[in-house]
């Protein structure tokens, strides 16, 4: 095995164990690899609970992340309100010591859940109004906290099999009025003309307009993405919104969204269970869709707002 800052892959059976605190991780596969590490999932040997772990390829750059998330989780540990869930992201920052080199780790919650495109693509698009709704729960919970995700892209974007969503890669995540550290250039305003790269939940909720354009308009989103900077708008944005069939029941939404129109975070989630609901009501009254796919949909949706109201109101 050839292990070089760069290229670390660890096989399924190694024991990672942490340099400082001593506690023993055993690798059972590899999660996925980014830009900016290595993701395994791990069984932490002394409880038998399963995990993520992200070696660094770059110690900055991990760094950087790690201190967005122990900020993320001090606030949220001082606000107290935003889920249990969340306080326990982070579990376990440490370094492994490997062929005479340190590799920086961090050690958090395992994600199960599809990619936001891959879920789609198998359980329907439709699944959109369920996972979209969650996802805006998330960032509304992350911007209250005063930070925007920034590198808000479909593949950071993770579904469980009833639609709730999971944001991964806090690599981009900054604090409000900072710069956007991290972003990719579909979903990046500064790439479409529509504004700054100042962090700010506008920029986030901008970023999953082009998302949503992403996954039910690719081949228009690709021809808009090829014009020369110069000509490349916003409009040509909202001019897909506005003749894509498929975005239709979004428009309303997605127009705010690109024009950062909306005032806040809870407003942009508002108004996307509204269109959910008057989707929901217009298929009950035409669809001949089966009962028990529209059940399973309505309890999605119910479930979600459930989590919503114990999440913000108790
Ligand atoms: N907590 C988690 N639970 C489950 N899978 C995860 C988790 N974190 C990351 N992954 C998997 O590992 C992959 C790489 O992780 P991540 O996106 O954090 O790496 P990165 O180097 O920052 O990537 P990028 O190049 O997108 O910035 C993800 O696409 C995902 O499949």
């Amino acid at each position: 095995m050839v292990t070089t800052s760069s290229n670390l892959t660890l096989p399924p059976g190694t024991i990672v164990t942490g340099r400082w605190k001593g506690e023993r991780y055993l690798i059972q596969r590899l999660l996925g690899q980014g830009a900016n590490g290595v993701v395994y999932l791990v069984k932490q040997m002394k409880s038998a609970r399963l995990y993520a772990l992200k070696m660094g390829f770059d110690t900055l750059d991990l760094q950087s992340e790690i201190n967005v998330l122990k900020a993320l989780q001090r606030k949220r540990r001082k606000n107290g309100s935003t889920g249990k869930r969340d306080l326990s992201y982070l579990v376990e920052v440490d370094d492994y010591s490997h062929q005479g080199k340190e590799i920086p780790f961090y050690v958090m919650r395992y994600v199960k859940g599809e990619p936001l495109r891959s879920f789609l693509t198998q359980q329907g698009s439709r699944w959109l109004n369920v996972a979209g709704y969650s996802l805006l729960q998330q960032l509304e919970g992350l911007h209250d906290l005063g930070f925007t995700f920034g590198d808000l892209k479909p593949e950071n974007v993770l579904v469980s099999p009833y639609g709730e969503v999971e944001l991964i890669d806090y690599g981009g995540v900054s604090e409000n009025g900072r710069s956007v550290r991290q972003f990719t250039e579909w979903y990046d305003r500064g790439y479409w003309g529509a504004g700054g790269r100042t962090a700010e939940p506008s920029y986030d909720l901008f970023s999953f307009a082009v998302v949503c354009i992403h996954l039910l308009a690719e081949p228009l989103l690709k021809e808009a993405a090829i014009n020369l900077p110069q000509t490349r708008s916003k409009s040509d944005l909202l001019t897909i919104v506005r003749r894509e069939s498929a975005l239709q029941p979004y428009r309303k939404w997605l127009e705010r969204a690109l024009e950062g129109k909306f005032r806040s975070t809870a407003e942009a989630r508002q108004l996307w269970r509204e269109q959910v609901q008057k989707q929901v009501l217009q298929r009950k009254s035409k669809s001949p869709t089966p009962t028990w796919m529209m059940g399973a949909f309505t309890l999605s949706v119910l479930l979600l707002l459930c989590a919503l109201f114990f999440t913000f109101w108790n």
